[in-house]
């Protein structure tokens, strides 16, 4: 296709955060004409008619309803990662527009960081780190001791993609594993890991020395674990989350953390993101956090853009999208 006949796509920026990739633009521009949303902004009257899809990496640009209404010829937003809590499904359908989303390609990153964060967690890497490099050389008092991973006991709240392959992982680890989920997997799934379902999360809660949440983030999910569920943990259990911030509530983890109702946690989401400087879960010994990471390597990165491609060049050509999100 000719450079003029690219389909028109609107991105956020190139680079900085949230920006398209700058090593993803010279793959997308052979498939498309990328159009900023500052020149968006700057040139609106003729290019609102031009525009067919939003690439949408990382959550930007964020799709309001005066976007909609200024895009008449939108057809597809494709979204980057697994979690769409970003948009409003009811919306975008509304206007007629399918959405994206690139759930396996982030799968096995995002189960690789669940294990680091519990091996980390659990053994203490990051205080080892400190404590490694500090000028004292006096180190490693009984106190200091951390928990083992193998042979204890993982409770894996949300058994989808992501939480199967944690599974998967931990069986390699002689875990024994526990999951809650809306669906039982089948009996060969659960074999294959060795996972035992639990119907009830409070069983999952009230026997797993750690707690790996891998749901969506929706009305049902949202504050998930609060201060019951937290109590009803052991108070040697560690909580790791690579889901989303709002599957917890987040002042009664601080609470529970302050007063050693459960031992650790092991973040990878919070609310907001980042915490502001002063947060109480930034002070916290027990508590490592990362800056959602989940699929952050370069292999999966571009997996990503390029699942993004495919989705919309088949929305645009009214064919079967990949990935689809269905109301
Ligand atoms: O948070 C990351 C994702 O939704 O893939």
């Amino acid at each position: 296709m000719e450079g003029q006949d690219l389909p028109y796509v609107l991105i956020d920026r190139i680079g900085g955060k949230h920006g398209v990739y700058e090593d993803h633009v010279e793959f997308l521009e052979k498939h498309f004409h990328l159009i900023t949303m500052t020149e968006y902004l700057e040139n609106k009257k003729f290019l609102s008619k031009k525009i067919r899809a939003i690439y949408m990496w990382y959550h930007r640009p964020v799709i309001n309803e005066e976007l909609l209404q200024s895009l008449p010829n939108l057809k597809i937003v494709a979204s980057s990662g697994v979690g769409i809590d970003h948009l409003d499904l009811k919306l975008l359908s509304s206007y007629g527009v399918k959405v994206s989303n690139t759930p396996f390609v982030v799968s096995t990153d995002t189960a690789d960081l669940g294990m680091a964060l519990m091996l980390a967690s659990s053994r203490r890497l990051v205080e080892g780190y400190q404590i490694a490099v500090s000028p004292d050389t006096e180190y490693f008092p009984a106190d200091w001791l951390g928990a083992e991973v193998s042979g204890a006991t993982l409770g894996i709240v949300g058994m989808g993609t992501i939480g199967y392959k944690v599974a998967e992982r931990a069986k390699a680890f002689e875990m024994k594993i526990l999951y809650h989920n809306r669906n039982r997997r089948n009996k060969e799934e659960e074999s294959a890991v060795g996972a035992i379902y639990c119907k009830k999360i409070d069983d999952l809660l009230q026997q797993s020395d750690f707690v790996l949440l891998s749901v969506n983030l929706t009305p049902q999910t949202h504050k998930l674990i609060g201060k019951r569920e937290l109590e009803l943990m052991k108070p040697t259990a560690t909580l790791i989350n690579t889901s989303r911030g709002l599957v917890v509530d987040q002042d009664a983890l601080v609470e529970a953390l302050q007063n050693k109702v459960i031992k650790a946690a092991a973040l990878d989401v919070t609310y907001p993101e980042p915490l502001p400087r002063d947060h109480p879960l930034l002070k916290l010994k027990n508590v490592i956090i990362t800056p959602h990471i989940g699929s952050a390597t370069k292999k999966t990165r571009r997996l990503m853009m390029e699942n993004m491609t495919e989705s919309i060049q088949a929305g645009l050509a009214g064919l079967p999208i990949p990935n689809e999100v269905l109301l």
